[in-house]
């Protein structure tokens, strides 16, 4: 995504919100620092009050003790205070990181698929870790000691020109190059301070993109070739944040020596006032003692404020995402869906668009799902078959036209009865690193799950488990309760395919969409499965995607998807008779599948009660060409 700015202002005023419930221990937490700071810099001007009356007049030892305890006693209070601060601040700190964290995961839960498909996971990723980290971090400590930095500069310079109008004058004109390089510093570090995170985000998509793909990089031996492209990154990011290392070394360098030299000229004309009887001996160590007090703050501003753009450059990356508003946000007035029929919902798309992008995939799509059918959906590959499917739960939106569940837009339910009502499985099924049970119960709603006895809950996952024929789990080392890998990378694909399908129907949805949920089954496991699911499902409506006559054929009816319009609807055997197209994309499949071999070869033998109903593979002649 291209570095957007938002202006500092507006910035910092949404940062406040995220940290208004610790705004009063931070602000406490600072006020402490601030006194502290303020502390010492009262120090020097108790000095001044020892070397002009005691040391230089009477010689009163009391007087010195006093002050010598005055000072210890500044001292200890300003230990505390700095002591304070970190007991204030720290706790606060963690807590407004988590929310801003929990808020980014929610909205991105939230953000569309489209959104999905156009970010990188590793920039999402390093959003919430490493960018959020270096916004809490600046909060609780950047932040407060730019604050109390900038505050003790100030008041510093303001006691050293009422001490000492002139030298002060004298050390204050080294603020004017200063205050020009801290100008050029921030134009030229906000720029690659952007630039390193949004490599650090890069270099994170990198690693995930190849520990994903561990296997394909494997089998190609590509191994090598994803290992240079990280190292040509990870020494991009080295370039980058070295670029920030010599910025930052050279401001340090100039806050460091400027002062310096401007304190040196004093000194000599210090010395020389005092030497003149123009500038009391008491005045001059104050003066120097209250510029040695202002030494720390003064250079430690170069690395707040780059702490402060490091911040500001996560907080832009934060709000690029936190930004983007969900185009599929739920209606104000939600409407109801009617209570589910008995026979099944009915499914209509009507006159549907839908562009990718300004990539036309669907132009008025006219569809009719009757209540309780099955209805195959058949086109050549990137025809838009999954993309009408993910239509029907509002993955994505139709650009045109409606999709109407039992009457009502599906735009116009609730985003939570509308998953309620439509489940999904797909033909690439992700599960997730959880135990198989886990897993299927996805499907029921966590309101239902809630109050649903550990019994019931048991024997929904059994009954989706049967119907899915995933009779394989059981004998996992612990049964259901068996936690498989990451993405279910345990598990074969047509194992995996079933625990998905179990999950998509465990639910009893109204609606049940399947892209080619069960192409890694061969094809009499896959009948079983359809059996199964056409008894245990009667009253659901199903769209599923079928890329093999199989499947088509275990279908009421089916709809012919072609350039970007259904053009035939009807029955299998009706339509190889009547619609050439249909045809060839059946042939074609059909010749791929065989070349494949077709079949996932996995358990499936051993699970289910048996392979009755097998319908084999209609071989369809290509005697026609598409047209
Ligand atoms: N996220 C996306 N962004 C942009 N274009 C996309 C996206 N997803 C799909 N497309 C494009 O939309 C078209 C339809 O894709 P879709 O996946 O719906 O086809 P399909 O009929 O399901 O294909 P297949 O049978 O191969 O699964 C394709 O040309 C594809 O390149």
């Amino acid at each position: 995504m291209p570095p957007r700015e938002t202006s500092t202002t507006r910035a910092l005023l949404r940062l406040v919100r995220w940290a208004r419930p610790a705004l009063p221990r931070v602000v406490a937490g600072g006020s402490a620092t601030l006194v502290a700071s303020l502390l010492a810099l009262a120090v020097p001007q108790v000095l001044r009050g020892v070397v002009n009356g005691p040391l230089l007049t009477d010689g009163s030892r009391t007087a010195v003790v006093h002050a010598a305890l005055l000072v210890l006693a500044l001292g200890v209070l300003e230990a505390f205070l700095v002591w304070c601060r970190r007991a204030l601040i720290a706790t606060p700190g963690t807590s407004v990181e988590r929310t801003m964290r929990t808020d980014l995961f929610r909205h991105l839960l939230d953000l569309p698929v489209a959104f999905h498909d156009r970010w990188a996971g590793g920039q999402l990723l390093q959003r919430s870790m490493g960018d959020l980290h270096l916004v809490r971090r600046w909060m609780v400590f950047g932040l407060v000691q730019l604050v109390v930095s900038a505050t003790t500069v100030v008041v510093g310079a303001a006691l050293l020109l009422v001490t000492t109008p002139l030298l002060g004058l004298v050390y204050l004109a080294g603020a004017v190059p200063v205050i020009w390089l801290g100008f050029r510093f921030r134009q030229d570090y906000k720029v690659v301070a952007r630039r390193a995170r949004d490599q650090a985000g890069d270099l994170a998509t990198s690693v995930e993109e190849s520990v994903h793909g561990i296997r394909v990089l494997k089998a190609f031996g590509r191994g090598d070739d994803a290992l240079d492209d990280f190292v040509r990154q990870a020494d991009e990011l080295r370039g980058t944040e070295l670029d920030k290392a010599r910025a930052q070394s050279r401001m340090s360098f100039a806050l460091a020596w400027i002062p310096e030299t401007t304190l040196a000229v004093a000194l000599g004309l210090g010395v020389w006032l005092a030497a003149s009887d123009r500038v009391s001996i008491g005045a001059l160590v104050a003066f120097f003692a209250t510029a040695a007090v202002m030494t720390r703050p003064v250079e430690s501003l170069g690395q707040l404020l780059a702490m402060t753009l490091d911040a500001r450059a996560g907080t832009d990356r934060y709000l690029d995402v936190m930004d983007t508003v969900p185009a599929l946000a739920d209606p104000a007035a939600p409407a109801a869906l009617p209570p589910a029929p008995a026979h099944g919902s009915r499914v209509e798309l009507r006159d549907v668009r839908f562009a990718h992008g300004d990539r036309a995939v669907l132009d008025g799509v006219d569809l009719v799902l009757e209540p309780g059918t099955t209805t195959a959906l058949v086109g050549l590959t990137g025809s838009g078959k999954t993309t009408l499917l993910q239509l029907v739960p509002r993955l994505y939106d139709v650009t045109g036209g409606a999709v109407l569940l039992d009457g009502v837009d599906v735009r116009d339910v609730s985003r939570h009865d509308l998953r309620g009502a439509v489940a999904v499985a797909f033909e690439d099924p992700i599960l997730f690193s959880a135990s198989v049970r886990e897993n299927v119960l996805m499907g029921v709603s966590v309101e239902r799950l809630a109050t649903m006895p550990d019994a019931e809950a048991d024997e929904l996952v059994r009954v989706a488990l049967d119907v899915a024929r995933a009779g394989f789990v059981h004998r996992l080392p612990r049964g259901v309760d068996t936690v498989i890998g990451e993405e279910g990378m345990s598990l074969s694909g047509g194992q995996r395919q079933r625990v998905a399908l179990a999950r998509a129907i465990v639910g009893r949805p109204r609606v049940l969409v399947l892209d080619d949920p069960l192409s890694a089954l061969d094809v009499a496991t896959e009948a079983d499965v359809t059996d199964g699911l056409r008894r245990v499902l009667a009253g659901t409506t199903t769209l599923v995607v079928a890329h093999r006559t199989s499947t088509v054929a275990l279908a009421d009816r089916v709809a012919v998807l072609e350039d970007g319009r259904v053009t035939g609807v009807g029955r299998h055997a009706d339509l190889l008779a009547t619609h050439p197209h249909y045809r060839y994309v059946l042939t074609a499949q059909d010749d791929a599948a065989a070349a494949r071999g077709g079949s996932s070869g996995d358990d499936a033998g051993g699970d289910g009660p048996g392979f009755g109903g097998a319908t084999g593979t209609d071989r369809v002649t290509a005697g026609e060409v598409p047209r």
